[in-house]
């Protein structure tokens, strides 16, 4: 099989399913916690230069599928190619910016270390940190408007702070597709306004953004694309095409009321 089979459309046509080319797609992505399968044979193809949400109930493996994509949990079915290539040829493509919920924030780390943990590659097997590697994380701090902060411990900053910390660490990585993990979630209007307007400078630049995001009011004004999953994938595609009364309906069931799918869709 060489990633070029016919997939059925939505509108029942087939189509080159477009793994070679896409930096994330996904096919029968199966995971399973112990006995349980949490996500159920989903595939997924992300278009290059766009910004998709992925979004779905909470429970509704979300998380689950980005871990997967980065081989962080091993799936039970299914595999993840990226730029076309298997994950482990392309891994230095991608940055992950996790939840911040996961984090460790009690680990003794000033915010310029943790943001020349995104210089790991440049840095060689020396670790030898010189002048440029250091400008060069001050520069991804200024980009996300924390560059007085460079010596601070990193538990001591505020929730907001701290999640620009970590993009300014998948910046220095200098890759061409971003993983977050709900980027908003906790943050300070201002910290979501700067964090918006990084994503879309990276979007402008050519890179590709894919974050889970629980916003169902945001997602018209920040993204370009949306995956919706409840276990399994409910839809993909643009959101003029995807995020319709429907596809909520079908993806939230009774956890959305009518009222604001009516309000939040944008064929409703
Ligand atoms: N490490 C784990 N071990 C066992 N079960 C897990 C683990 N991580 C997640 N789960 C379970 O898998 C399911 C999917 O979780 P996941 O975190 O992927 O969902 P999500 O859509 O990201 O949710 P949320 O919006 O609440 O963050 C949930 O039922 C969760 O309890």
């Amino acid at each position: 099989m060489h990633g070029t089979l016919e997939l059925a459309t939505q509108d029942g046509r087939t189509a080159r399913d477009g793994a070679e080319a896409s930096p994330l797609a996904l096919r029968g992505m199966t995971v399973s916690y112990g006995d349980q399968p949490v996500v159920f044979s989903v595939d997924m193809t992300v278009q290059e230069g766009a910004m998709t949400a992925i979004i779905g109930p909470n429970g509704a493996g979300k998380s689950t599928l980005l871990k997967a994509a980065l081989g962080i949990v091993t799936p039970l079915a299914g595999r993840a190619t990226v730029y076309g290539q298997p994950l482990a040829q392309a891994r230095d493509r991608i940055a992950y910016v996790p939840q911040r919920a996961s984090v460790d924030w009690d680990f003794p780390t000033e915010v310029l270390d943790v943001v020349m943990m995104g210089l790991y590659r440049e840095l060689g097997l020396l670790r030898r940190v010189r002048p440029r590697h250091v400008a060069r994380a001050m520069e991804c701090l200024a980009r996300v408007g924390m560059q007085d902060f460079a010596d601070r411990q990193i538990g001591q900053l505020s929730g907001g702070q701290q999640q620009r910390v970590f993009l300014a660490r998948a910046l220095a990585q200098g890759a061409d597709l971003y993983l977050l993990d709900e980027p908003f979630a906790g943050v300070d209007a201002a910290t979501e306004k700067a964090i918006i307007d990084v994503l879309k400078d990276l979007k402008s630049e050519g890179k590709t953004v894919v974050a889970v995001h629980h916003d169902l009011s945001t997602v018209q004004a920040y993204f370009d694309r949306v995956f919706l999953i409840n276990r399994r994938r409910m839809g993909e595609g643009t959101v003029a095409q995807a995020f319709t009364a429907a596809a909520l309906q079908a993806t939230y069931g009774g956890r959305l009321a009518e009222g604001q799918i009516a309000q939040l869709a944008l064929d409703a």
